[in-house]
């Protein structure tokens, strides 16, 4: 993957006319990041701006999160808007009841995140339906600790290690939110349209570069840095005034 070490300017305006579809993270680019996951706040206008937006689209819009498509649901009304959910390994198509099963990981694997939490005052355990993410945004010094103790597990369970703001996820293998794009992009309604992603996390390049080789761009949300984004935003409400221009 390469990366843009340059200032990057805010996008130009939304390019109606190229037909494009939008690829949208959700904590920290469509709501601000809380202190824990259950904290976030989410704006009373964003189902419906979401739902105007997918008018406007015809339907080319996904929300492409670390969250669980289950856990998007309590958020959101995602009933006419596809999902890619668990880091782009459940995928659910507008209009779909389920999303697609991933395979859950090992109980010994489970357990031993469990006994490290526990091992650490301020740890958080939030436990996903195909995953185990290890908050330590109250721990930031245990952060080295739970990196090395999940790759561990990784690696002895054929599992994948997934980093993010103040948090570490263990998780299957195989998947991440660029291959969720390049997936979305061969199905109705949004193939042949030019793909924009916006979000804020590492998790998030795999996105930016999907939407970059298939045409289109990555919009990085938050503080300058070394990304595969074309353009920045500085926070969620921008990113609301940027659609809604
Ligand atoms: O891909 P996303 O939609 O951005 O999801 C990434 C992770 O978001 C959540 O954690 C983050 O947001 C929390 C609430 O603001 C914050 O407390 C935490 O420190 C952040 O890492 C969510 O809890 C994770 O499951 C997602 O993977």
């Amino acid at each position: 993957m390469t990366f843009e070490s340059r200032a990057l300017a805010p996008p130009p305006p939304f390019p109606d006319a190229d037909r494009p579809a939008l690829f949208l993270d959700f904590d920290g680019t469509l709501v601000e990041i809380a202190e824990e996951p259950h904290l976030i706040s989410v704006p009373t206008h964003l189902n419906e701006s979401l739902a105007a937006l997918s008018r406007r689209l015809e339907g080319r819009i996904a929300i492409v999160s670390g969250r669980a498509v289950g856990n998007l649901d309590e958020h959101l009304d995602l009933a006419a808007i596809a999902a890619a959910g668990s880091h782009g390994g459940e995928m659910r198509m507008a209009g779909a009841k389920s999303a697609n099963p991933l395979a859950p990981i090992a109980i010994e694997a489970a357990d031993a995140v469990r006994v490290l939490v526990g091992e650490h005052e301020g740890l958080m355990l939030e436990e996903k339906p195909y995953g185990m993410a290890v908050h330590y945004r109250a721990a930031p010094n245990a952060a080295e600790t739970v990196i090395e103790r999940l790759e561990t597990l990784a690696a002895g369970h054929d599992l994948a290690v997934k980093r993010g703001k103040m948090v570490a996820e263990l998780l299957p293998r195989g998947f991440n939110k660029g291959a969720a794009v390049h997936s979305l992009m061969m199905t109705e309604p949004f193939e042949g349209s030019l793909p924009i992603f916006i979000g804020d996390d590492v998790t998030d390049e795999d996105g930016f570069a999907a939407a970059a080789e298939l045409g289109g761009f990555g919009i990085l949300v938050g503080p300058a840095r070394d990304t595969a984004a074309r353009y920045r935003l500085e926070g969620p409400k921008e990113v609301y005034a940027w659609l809604t221009a």
